[in-house]
C-alpha cells in the first residue's frame, strides 16, 4: 500500500486553510515534502515554504497519505474523486460544531464517500495553533481510530514523528466519540462547580439574614459593612471545609459499600462512580477557597473596624484559644496546598502509586482533621467570647461541621483493627468465592 523506501517521504493535504496550513508547516518542520490538493492551485491563500500546491486529482495522485483539512460540509466532491483515492490513506481531521450534527461520524461519512480509500481518524482534537507550535506537555497527545491496521500505523508514524504520542481507539466507528471530544466543555468540573455556586449562595443568603437583616430588624443597628470582609470570610472556609469533606466522603462510602457487600468485584451505584471521578476537582475547589479564606483572614488585623475594637487588657486563656484555632488552621493549610501541588500532573507523574496515594489519602485525611478542628476551636472561642455570636453560632456553623464530622467519624471507623482487616482482605481480593452452581458444589463437599 505504501511505499516506504522514500525519504523524504511525499505527503498531500487537501484543503489551504488555518489546520492545512498548520499541518503542513508542522510536517515541513520534521522533514517531510508537502503538496497540497487546491480547488484554486494558482490562488489560494499562502502556503508554508517548500510546499506544493495542485489541482486536487494531480496532488492525490503523488501521494499515498493525503489529510483532508476541510469542513464536513464540503466533503460531496470528494466522491468524484474517489477513483484517484483509492487505496490511500486518507485521514479525517474534521470536527463538527455541535453533538450529533449529522446521523454518522464525518469520518464514516468520508469513507462512504470513498470506499476503496483506508480512512483513519486523527488530530482533531489538536488546534491549528497546538500543530503550528508543536507538542507541548499539555497538548502532546493524538487520539486516532480506523479500520485498517496498516493505516492506522502509517498515520502513527507521522505523528511520532511530529514529536505527538499517539492513542489507538479502535476502529472507524470510534470516531464520533472522538470527534465529541473538541465538543466537551469542562465535563469533569461541572458538578464540583455547580455545588460550590449552590453551598457559597446557599451560606451567603443563610448569614446575610441571619447576622445583617437579623440585626437591623431587631436592634435598629446597621452592620451592612461585615458583608464585604466578615460575611466573606464566613462563607469561604464553611464552603471550603464542606467541599473537602465531600471529596472524602465517596472514598468511604465506597469502603463501607464493599464491606456490606463482601466483594470488590461489584460495581459501585452510578452516582457513587461520577462523584468518585470528580473528587481531584471537588479538592482543587476547595483550595480555592481555602486560599480566599485565608487572604481575608491576612487583612483583618489591618482593618478600622478591628483596630478600633482592640482592648488594652490582655487575657492568656483567650489568648491560648485563639492561637490554637490559627495554628490549626495554619497546619491545615498548610497540607491543602500540598495536596493540590501533588495532584498537578507534572508531579503526581514523578510520585509512586503507593507515594501518591499516601499523600492523597493519609494526609488528605489529616488535612480534614486539622481544618475541622479549626472550625471546631474557632466556634468554641466565639461563643465564649461574645454573647453576639451566641445566638448566632450554632445552627449554620453546625452546619458547616455536620459533614466534615460524619467523614472523620466514619474513617475512624473504617480504622478500627478488625474493620482494616476485612477490608484489606476484600480489596486484595480474597474473599471466599461461594460455589456458582450444585454441580460445583458437589465437588467441594
Ligand atoms: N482550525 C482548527 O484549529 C481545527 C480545525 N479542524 C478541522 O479541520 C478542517 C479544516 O478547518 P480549517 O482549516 O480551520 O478551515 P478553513 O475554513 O480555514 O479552511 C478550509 C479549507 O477547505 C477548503 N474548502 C473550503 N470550501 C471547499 C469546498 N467547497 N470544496 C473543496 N474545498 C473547500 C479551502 O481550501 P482551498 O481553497 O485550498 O480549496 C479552505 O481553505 C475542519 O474540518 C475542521 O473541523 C480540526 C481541528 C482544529
Ligand atoms: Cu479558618
Amino acid at each position: 500500500m505504501r511505499n516506504t523506501d522514500t525519504w523524504p517521504e511525499l505527503l498531500c493535504i487537501f484543503g489551504t486553510g488555518d489546520l492545512g496550513r498548520s499541518l503542513g508547516q508542522r510536517l515541513l518542520q520534521s522533514g517531510y515534502k508537502v503538496v497540497y490538493g487546491s480547488r484554486r492551485p494558482h490562488s489560494c491563500g499562502p502556503v508554508p515554504q517548500g510546499a506544493q500546491v495542485m489541482s486536487h486529482t494531480a496532488a492525490a495522485q503523488s501521494a499515498s497519505v493525503v489529510f483532508i483539512c476541510i469542513q464536513r460540509e464540503h466533503y460531496g466532491f470528494l466522491e468524484q474523486l474517489a477513483p484517484q483515492l483509492k487505496r490511500k490513506v486518507l485521514v479525517d481531521v474534521s470536527n463538527n460544531l455541535r453533538k450529533n450534527l449529522y446521523p454518522e461520524a464525518n469520518a464514516e461519512y468520508l469513507q462512504r464517500l470513498t470506499p476503496e480509500a483506508y480512512v483513519v481518524k486523527a488530530f482533531n482534537t489538536l488546534s491549528a495553533w497546538a500543530l503550528q507550535n508543536g507538542p507541548s506537555d499539555s497538548n502532546r497527545q493524538v487520539y486516532l481510530c480506523g479500520n485498517s491496521t496498516e493505516a492506522k500505523e502509517a498515520v502513527t508514524e507521522i505523528a511520532t514523528r511530529l514529536g505527538f504520542s499517539v492513542q489507538d481507539r479502535g476502529s472507524l466507528s470510534a470516531a464520533r466519540e472522538l470527534e465529541d471530544f473538541p465538543l466537551q466543555l469542562f465535563p469533569l468540573w461541572r458538578l464540583p462547580l455547580r455545588l460550590a455556586f449552590g453551598l457559597t449562595a446557599f451560606f451567603f443568603f443563610y448569614l446575610l439574614t441571619r447576622d445583617v437583616i437579623y440585626t437591623y430588624a431587631t436592634q435598629k443597628k446597621d452592620i451592612s459593612f461585615r458583608i464585604m470582609v466578615s460575611l466573606a470570610n464566613k462563607v469561604f472556609p464553611i464552603v471550603s471545609l464542606i467541599m473537602l469533606a465531600l471529596c472524602y466522603l465517596p472514598g468511604v462510602i465506597a469502603a463501607v459499600f464493599q464491606l456490606y457487600r463482601g466483594t470488590k468485584y461489584r460495581r459501585f451505584p452510578d452516582w457513587l462512580d461520577r462523584w468518585m471521578l470528580c473528587r481531584k476537582q471537588l479538592g482543587l475547589l476547595a483550595l480555592a477557597f481555602a486560599f480566599l479564606h485565608v487572604l481575608y483572614t491576612l487583612i483583618i488585623p489591618i482593618r478600622y473596624y478591628v483596630r478600633y475594637k482592640i482592648a488594652a487588657k490582655l487575657d492568656t486563656t483567650i489568648a491560648w484559644r485563639s492561637d490554637s484555632y490559627y495554628s490549626m488552621g495554619i497546619l491545615g493549610f498548610g497540607l491543602y496546598v500540598l495536596l493540590g501541588i501533588t495532584s498537578l500532573p507534572s508531579v503526581s507523574n514523578a510520585l509512586s502509586w503507593r507515594e501518591f496515594s499516601f499523600i492523597q489519602s493519609k494526609l488528605g485525611y489529616l488535612t480534614l482533621f486539622f481544618c475541622t478542628f479549626h472550625t471546631y476551636l474557632y466556634g468554641w472561642d466565639m461563643f465564649l467570647r461574645s454573647s453576639y455570636y451566641k445566638w448566632y453560632t450554632p445552627p449554620g456553623y453546625m452546619l458547616s461541621l455536620l459533614v466534615p464530622s460524619v467523614v472523620l467519624v466514619l474513617k475512624l471507623l473504617l480504622l478500627l483493627p478488625c474493620v482494616d482487616r476485612s477490608l484489606t482482605r476484600i480489596r486484595q481480593g480474597w474473599e471466599r468465592t461461594e460455589p456458582q452452581d450444585d454441580s460445583q458444589k458437589s465437588l467441594i463437599t
